[in-house]
């Protein structure tokens, strides 16, 4: 059995961290883990209990206890809160317009990290490795990961991105992409890379040459040690 490897990717809003992460994850046969979905799926919880975003211990104390579990298979990941799934639910405007709440209580980001590291270490004892993205992943989950980078884009390319996949007009997605990142970059830095960290600008680079740049950086890294010749299922 080759070595473990341990991928990080960050980056702002729109630059294709979670669909490029999942494609590299499934061309190198490893687990997936889309940590952006784990403050998404806590924001969706505090929703549903009807917790008062303003009451920040509240908020963390039900970080620490709510049953979230994260489904790694890059072909389809999962999101739920005990037996309830919320793969859609975490992606709707409600959730979206108060997720920067929630990412930006330091107690909470203290109880996310510690599930974080458990969970790589699940994909690395379940399937060898892990592709695991976000905004700290580089710099605070993940600093000794393998393989460290950060996606960056044009504010233009990511807002005409959203937009196209969420079939509304750019400027409608400046509050969700660019404001919120303003308010994210509050908390993680993840606009500039880290020392050992490599950029990789997807601003005019499609899908595929996206997913080759990080591939390429993979295997820079790791050299033969990874297979890069399966196709992506
Ligand atoms: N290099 C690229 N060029 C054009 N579109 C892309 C590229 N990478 C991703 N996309 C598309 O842009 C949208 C946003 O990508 P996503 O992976 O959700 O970004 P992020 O996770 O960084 O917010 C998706 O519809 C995706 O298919
Ligand atoms: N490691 C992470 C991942 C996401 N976040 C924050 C940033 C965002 O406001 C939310 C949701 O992240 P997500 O990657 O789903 O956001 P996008 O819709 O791709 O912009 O969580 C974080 O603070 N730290």
């Amino acid at each position: 059995m080759s070595k473990p490897l341990v991928v990080a990717i960050d980056g702002p809003s729109g630059t294709g961290k979670s669909s490029v992460s999942k494609a590299v994850a499934k061309q190198l046969g490893l687990a997936y883990l889309d940590t952006g979905a784990m403050y998404r799926a806590l924001a969706w919880s505090c929703l549903d209990v009807a917790i008062d975003f303003d009451d920040g211990s509240a908020v963390a104390e039900h970080s620490r206890t709510f049953d979230l579990r994260m489904g790694m298979d890059p072909a389809a990941p999962t999101v739920a809160v005990g037996t309830r799934r919320i793969d859609r639910e975490i992606r709707e405007d409600a959730v979206t317009s108060v997720v920067s709440r929630v990412a930006t209580n330091l107690d909470v980001r203290a109880d996310m990290l510690t599930r974080q590291r458990a969970l790589i270490a699940e994909g690395v004892q379940h399937s060898g490795g892990v592709v695991a993205e976000g905004r700290d992943i580089t710099t605070v989950v993940a600093p000794d990961a393998d393989v460290r980078i950060l996606m960056t884009a044009s504010e233009e390319a990511r807002m005409a991105r959203r937009s196209r996949q969420l079939r509304v007009s750019a400027e409608s997605t400046r509050s969700q992409i660019i404001d919120r990142d303003r308010t994210d970059s509050t908390v993680s830095q993840f606009t500039t890379a880290a020392d050992g960290v490599v950029t990789v600008d997807t601003s005019h680079i499609d899908f595929r040459q996206s997913v080759a740049a990080v591939l390429h950086v993979v295997k820079e890294a790791v050299g033969g040690d990874v297979d890069l010749s399966t196709p992506a299922g």
